[in-house]
């Protein structure tokens, strides 16, 4: 299912925080928005998954707009990894990811049986089925953010939204994160901080600056030495990675000479 953000504006106190911005994440395919700090990353994508209302523009899931679906049908359709308070409550893991069936449930009717393999399957995936028993609270961060996407996929939506999912991931949880998202088939908006984790897994990536989005395109297309410079102010060098020729950034920093 394609998602298209059309014209998307919000507007709080007079500033725009996100200012007519489009862009197309066509189905299947994983789209990455970067930017730097309060670029407006994480309220554009809040707008997707409707913890916030656009001032104006449009969400489109497929041919429907966002704002005209039923709220659990869009719940039905689009799963959320955020950095938004995501559990408060000191369930249990495996409570967590049955959490993710709600959209789908019948009042209080248990699981039924391929429910609890689906959640199951999930839990092995993310590698936290050795943790079913544990408090979410008393969890690391990374264990967490696992758990989380764990919760995601037993949702069976047709669209993933991802706020920074790999920032607490040791490097080899990151990878295989990385790999799942491309594994799983589905429609992936991600916001990511890591420039060399957005190349090496997006199809496209769209870059934000105070609202407004610079450039969108392929790896290749956007993260030039020129866009780094200009929206992050950092000098970068880019090289194609060995075994995959995907972009990688090599960060220049400021050389400090001692003082004669
Ligand atoms: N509810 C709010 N009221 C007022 N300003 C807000 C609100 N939410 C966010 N902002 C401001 O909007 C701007 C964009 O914030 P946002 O969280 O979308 O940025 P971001 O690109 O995700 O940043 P980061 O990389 O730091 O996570 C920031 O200046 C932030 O302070």
């Amino acid at each position: 299912m394609d998602l298209v953000l059309d014209g998307l504006t919000v507007v709080t106190n007079g500033r725009s925080l996100v200012d007519d911005l489009s862009l197309d994440v066509p189905s299947g395919k994983i789209v990455g928005l970067i930017g730097p700090n309060g670029s407006g990353k994480s309220t554009a994508l809040r707008c997707v998954y409707r913890a916030l209302r656009p001032s104006s523009g449009t969400v489109f899931l497929g041919r429907d707009e966002l704002s005209d679906l039923p709220l659990r049908r869009s719940a039905r359709l689009v799963a959320a990894m955020t950095q938004d308070g995501a559990v408060e409550l000191d369930y249990t893991v495996e409570e967590v990811v049955a959490l993710g069936r709600t959209p789908h449930g019948r009042g209080n009717a248990p699981l039924t049986r391929r429910e609890r393999e689906l959640c199951e399957k999930a839990m092995e995936r993310l590698d936290v089925a050795h943790l079913a028993r544990r408090g979410i609270l008393g969890l690391s961060g990374g264990e967490r953010q696992r758990v989380l996407l764990a919760r995601a996929l037993v949702q069976e939506p047709r669209i993933l939204v991802l706020d920074e999912p790999t920032n607490h991931l040791d490097v080899r949880h990151q990878i295989e994160l990385l790999s799942l998202l491309k594994a799983v088939g589905l429609t992936v908006l991600v916001v990511l901080h890591d420039l060399n984790l957005a190349a090496a897994v997006c199809d496209r990536i769209g870059v934000l600056s105070r609202g407004r989005l610079v450039t969108a395109g392929a790896p290749w297309n956007v993260l030039t030495p020129e866009t780094i410079a200009d929206v992050f102010g950092v000098e970068v060098t880019v090289v194609p990675h060995p075994l995959s020729g995907s972009p990688q950034l090599l960060y220049s920093l400021p050389v400090e000479r001692p003082q004669p």
